[in-house]
Formats: C-alpha cells, structure tokens, sequence
C-alpha cells in the first residue's frame, strides 16, 4: 500500500489556502503534492511553507516558460523554498533549461535544500495528434515529438520530463532507467476524461516506465476522496 501511494502525487488544484489545508487534512496519508497555478496565484508561497511544515513532499508544477534570464531566476527563487520537482517547457529551448538546472543548483545550495529535480512539459497532457497537426503545425507524429522534448530536455542536464502515460514506455525505453518520467493524464476506467486526451489508467502508466502518476479529479472531485484514493491503490497493488 506505502509503496504504491509514494508514486502517487495529488494536484492541490483548489483555490484558497484553506481548501489546499482541508484536502491535505482529508488525505493525511498523501505523501506528495502538487501545487499549480490556480493555488500558488491565489495564495502565493505560504502554501510551499504550510506542506513543508507537514513534511510533504512538493511538486511545484509553475510550467515556466520565458527567456533563459527569467526562467534561471524563477527557479533560483524556486528552489529557495525547498520544494522537491518544478516543472518548466522543453520548448523554453536548450538555453534556459540548463541556466534554470544551475540557477536551482544555487537557489538550493543558498536555502540549505537539496537540489530540486527540474523536470520538462514534453507536450500537455490535454493535447491529441490533431491539435499538435493542425493547430500548432508541429509537423512531427505525437509521440516523435514528445521523445525529442524529452531528449533535449535529457541533452540539457534536466532529471526528468512530464509526459503522457502512452508515451511513457518509448520515452523510457530511450531515455534510460535514471530518467525521471512523471505522468499527469491518469485515469482509472471509472474516472471522467473531462480535458485529458492521452490517458492511460494507473496500473497502464506504472506498467509502462512512469516513475509517479499526478491524480487530481478522480480523487479531489469525488464524493469521497479518500475512498476514490483507496480504490485506486488497491487498482494497482
Ligand atoms: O501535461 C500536463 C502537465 C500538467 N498537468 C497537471 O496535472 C494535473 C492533472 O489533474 P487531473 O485532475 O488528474 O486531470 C493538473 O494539475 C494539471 O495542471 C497535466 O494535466 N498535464
């Protein structure tokens, strides 16, 4: 049960303080979480403060994405607080991934934290083959795609990268086992899809290389929070 809940991080996709502080309290068991851009723009890095006061552990998930100069300092400041995965885009470019892997060296080493792992957006979660196509006319298939984010990411000194379950083994594959892969787009078969488009269930994800799988509404929008986490553990025991 510790095992697989440890490869579990849940979203805090809420929007007040208080309701971050209500969800971590209903779900003490959830060791890691997730605080995006919903929560850290309402209440800023007190959040980051508040779980590390729980000793949880914290995936940052800001998804920088600016000039090398900007995205090196977000995560400088970043890593100031302690927090264990930050998320930037691979499209950011080569450049500013490897300022932001030393500037988060030096963020953490001024706090006294160890270093965070920067891990890079291959491609959202929420996008399909069409849209990459005909939308942002990438004239590459899906899954090339998302493996070359994850090779520039991998080429410029990053931990890891976000990617979708389905590509997840692929990535894996030519990544090599040290490469972290986190999975968002996670469903159980009796979770509503609502924006993802590239989704496996947890034990797929798990089966095929992700190292964790970010679960938010199949959890957070249930009835019953707790139960919908118990059912999804025992899925993948
Ligand atoms: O490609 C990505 C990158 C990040 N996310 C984030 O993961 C969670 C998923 O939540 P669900 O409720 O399980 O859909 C959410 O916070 C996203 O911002 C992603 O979905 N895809």
């Amino acid at each position: 049960m510790k095992m697989n809940l440890d490869k579990i991080i849940v979203p805090l996709d809420v929007s007040s303080k208080e309701d971050a502080i209500a969800l971590v309290e209903k779900l003490h068991q959830v060791t890691f979480w997730k605080v995006g851009l919903e929560l850290f723009v309402s209440c800023g890095p007190e959040i980051l403060t508040f779980l590390k006061s729980q000793e949880k552990r914290i995936f940052l998930d800001l998804k920088f994405h600016d000039i090398p100069n900007t995205v090196a300092g977000a995560c400088r400041s970043a890593s100031r607080y302690g927090v264990d995965l930050i998320t930037l885009h691979a499209t950011a470019g080569k450049t500013a991934m490897k300022a932001a892997q030393m500037a988060a060296e030096d963020g953490a080493k001024e706090a006294g934290y160890p270093v965070p792992k920067l891990i890079a957006i291959t491609l959202l979660t929420s996008l399909n083959s069409r849209d990459l196509a005909f939308d942002l006319k990438v004239p590459l298939e899906l899954p090339e795609y998302a493996l070359s984010m994850a090779l520039l990411a991998q080429e410029s000194g990053l931990a890891g990268a976000v990617c979708s379950p389905q590509e997840v083994a692929q990535l894996r594959q030519t990544c090599g086992d040290e490469f972290l892969l986190v999975c968002p787009g996670v469903r159980p078969v009796w979770a509503d899809k609502g924006d993802q488009q590239r989704t496996f269930t947890p034990s797929e994800a798990l089966k095929a290389g992700a190292n964790y799988l970010v679960i938010g509404r199949p959890i957070t929008a249930s009835n019953d929070p707790v139960k919908a986490l118990e059912r999804i553990i025992d899925e993948i025991k």
